[in-house]
């Protein structure tokens, strides 16, 4: 192991001990007993003043109570910024609220005794500003899980995240200047946080709603903070894509692995994730009811053709990678037509996979091809309904909207219309609430802690602990008459 410097805190229930970085041993006396003086005094650790050298050389581990400083370090990072943590990119927004640590909330679950309940909207992210563009698609393309380069390359991956996202820059600007200049999905993304709280509270349940996004703020890492400093004991993590991936949920959900594994709250917090939920009736019939109102804008709707639009992943990662999204997304069109075919819609439709990047093979039927091939074959009105994500993005209000929209006039449609991403729609805002609410019970830690019979007795049964150490003397004792009669005889023998 590393170098450590320890502070010897009298407080009962905290160990504190640094990992210095390589060049900084010496600030660590001074910043041990800093932090220990700021836990007298408030409570509260401000991480960042412990060390006016080099701050981020020096981390931190609070070990919450006795095993886990035997069992090593368990505790949590906290002084890391979370966009450091994995090297992701974008301005230096950390604020001082966030370095600041309550002490309290790295407590293991196991110790609180009220029930908080936190709910983890997980979601991809979108540069605000066009100058988040490039960093933005630098921390897209750097992640593993969107290029899955064979291990023994993985070294490239950072520099060839940084070429793709200097090369694709330009072009992705134009379509986010052409919606206003920036993802419109963190505001979204708030609104929906806001009203599954809501929707929860009618339920019942009080709740806290944290987001996290995979690519830009607020960082999976800063909301997981968050879900630590509040002192959340239940945790159900809800992806906001219906279907799942190895490119999106699968990806977000490694991340929250990464941090649950290294972290003794966390660890132990009970969680269920909600991997997909595109077959929840509630969803269907969301779905089905904005198909159903927009078919009402064509003056023949019995005679529109039903567009689904899927955003595509390469071939690979379903056949190579076994990536379960086309048979989900193929099953939630057939649950969906069902569900309008119920009602007396029965409009032809079709599947399409779109937003296709590089020079690999997607998913295929591709939306342009196909939208190019409807309009020869005679279809005249044409239905778009955006199927992998709730939210309106830059693939919807600019892909769909503008060039899929534009391909498909060109190509002899002549009545096009789009079904809105759910975005707030009561019924959907509702369905994930019960869906959190069905989730809840089944939650449990991810990474539970293997008592040993030793944790037990000690801690528990004061008892068994000394009748343990009597007996444990009594054998020490005997081994060691036993050692020196070897010995004696060994050197009687020689
Ligand atoms: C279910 C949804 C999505 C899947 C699957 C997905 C896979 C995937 N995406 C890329 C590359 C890019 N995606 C980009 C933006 C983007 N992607 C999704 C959703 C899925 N991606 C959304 C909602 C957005 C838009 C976010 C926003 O800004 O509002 C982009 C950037 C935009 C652009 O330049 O086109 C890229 C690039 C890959 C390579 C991939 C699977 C491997
Ligand atoms: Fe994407």
């Amino acid at each position: 192991m590393m170098q450590f410097g320890a502070a010897a805190c009298d407080l009962d229930r905290f160990s504190v001990v640094f990992r210095p970085g390589p060049r900084h041993t010496d600030c660590v006396t001074f910043a041990a007993n800093k932090l220990c003086s700021d836990i007298r005094n408030s409570g509260r650790v401000d991480c960042h003043s412990n060390c006016n050298r080099s701050t981020s050389q020096v981390s931190l581990f609070l070990c919450s109570d006795s095993t886990n400083r035997r069992n090593g370090l368990l505790g949590g990072s906290p002084c890391v910024n979370p966009s450091g943590r994995r090297n992701l990119v974008g301005p230096a927004s950390y604020s001082v609220e966030t370095s600041a640590y309550d002490v309290a909330a790295l407590e293991p679950p196991t110790h609180v005794a009220e029930e908080k309940v936190g709910v983890l909207l997980l979601n991809l992210g979108g540069p605000e500003t066009l100058n988040d563009v490039q960093p933005f698609l630098f921390n897209l393309f750097a992640d593993p899980d969107i290029i899955r380069l064979p291990r023994l390359f993985r070294f490239l991956q950072r520099p060839l995240a940084k070429l793709i996202s200097v090369l694709r820059a330009p072009k992705s600007k134009e379509g986010y200047a052409a919606i206003g200049g920036g993802s419109p999905l963190r505001k979204i993304t708030d609104d929906q946080a806001l009203a599954i709280k809501k929707a929860l509270e009618t339920k019942g349940l009080s709740s806290n709603v944290y987001v996290g996004m995979r690519y830009w703020y607020p960082f999976t890492e800063e909301a997981i903070q968050q879900i630590k400093r509040d002192r959340i004991t239940r945790l159900v993590v809800l992806p906001l894509y219906p279907q799942f991936s190895i490119s999106t949920t699968g990806s977000s959900v490694r991340i929250l692995e990464q941090e649950f594994r290294e972290d003794a709250y966390l660890s132990t917090l009970p969680v269920s994730i909600i991997n997909s939920w595109y077959q929840r009736e509630g969803y269907i019939k969301s779905m089905a009811d904005l198909i159903e109102k927009e078919l009402q804008s064509f003056s023949e709707p019995k005679e529109a053709m039903i567009f689904f639009s899927a955003h595509g992943v390469p071939v690979s990662y379903v056949e190579d990678a076994g990536d379960p999204y086309r048979d989900q997304m193929e099953e939630c069109i057939f649950l969906i037509m069902q569900e309008l075919k119920a009602r007396g819609v029965s409009n032809e439709h079709t599947l399409a996979y779109q937003s296709r990047v590089g020079p690999v093979q997607w998913l295929k039927p591709y939306t342009d091809e196909v939208l190019v091939e409807l309009g020869k074959k005679g279809v005249r009105s044409l239905l778009a309904v955006p199927v992998s994500f709730v939210s309106e993005h830059i693939e919807t209000l600019e892909e769909i909207d503008m060039e899929y929209k534009e391909l498909a006039l060109e190509s002899g449609i002549k009545n096009w219309a789009r079904v809105p991403a759910l975005g707030l729609t009561p019924s959907f805002i509702t369905d994930l609430a019960d869906a959190v609410m069905e989730a809840l019970p089944s939650a449990k830690a991810m990474y539970p802690r293997i008592s040993t019979s030793e944790d037990v007795d000690h801690e528990n049964d004061p008892v068994k602990y000394f009748i343990k150490l009597f007996f444990g003397s009594f054998f020490a004792f005997i081994l060691f008459l036993s050692s020196k009669m070897i010995t004696a005889f060994r050197n009687h023998v020689i």
